[in-house]
């Protein structure tokens, strides 16, 4: 790939995240994130625990945008209203819970045996 493409390719994912932070969940995993930050800074992670900890709110940031992407694409192929666009977001969305469900599991078995 050459360079001036790959500068090109970066700057429109940039655009993405920026649309992106514009929706109201997204800002809401932001605000969890910050707060699961400073918990963990002054829980006192390990280093393995911290990977974990930014791996999944990477994980979760990552798939809010696919979620946001594919409730993007749904509304242009489908306007109206059609039982598959339905499963589309249903299944979109279902995926970001399942991730955060595991997540604040994960989350609890690293935090809570160091609080009590
Ligand atoms: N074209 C459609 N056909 C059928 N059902 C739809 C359609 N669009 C949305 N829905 C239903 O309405 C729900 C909410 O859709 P909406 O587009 O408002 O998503 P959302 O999760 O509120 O996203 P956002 O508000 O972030 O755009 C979807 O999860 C789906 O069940």
């Amino acid at each position: 790939m050459d360079g001036r493409k790959f500068i090109r390719s970066f700057g429109y994912a940039c655009e993405g995240i920026v649309t992106a932070c514009k929706e109201q969940n997204f800002l809401s995993h932001l605000v969890s994130a910050m707060i699961v930050l400073i918990a963990g800074y002054f829980t006192g992670l390990s280093r393995i625990e911290w990977i974990i900890v930014l791996l999944l709110i990477a994980l979760m940031f990552a798939l809010e945008m696919m979620n946001t992407a594919i409730e993007r694409v749904v509304d242009l192929a489908s306007p109206d209203i059609h039982p598959l666009a339905k499963q589309a977001k249903d299944i979109a969305a279902g995926a970001v819970l399942v991730f955060a469900v595991f997540s604040a599991i994960i989350g609890l078995l690293i935090f809570l045996p160091k609080w009590i």
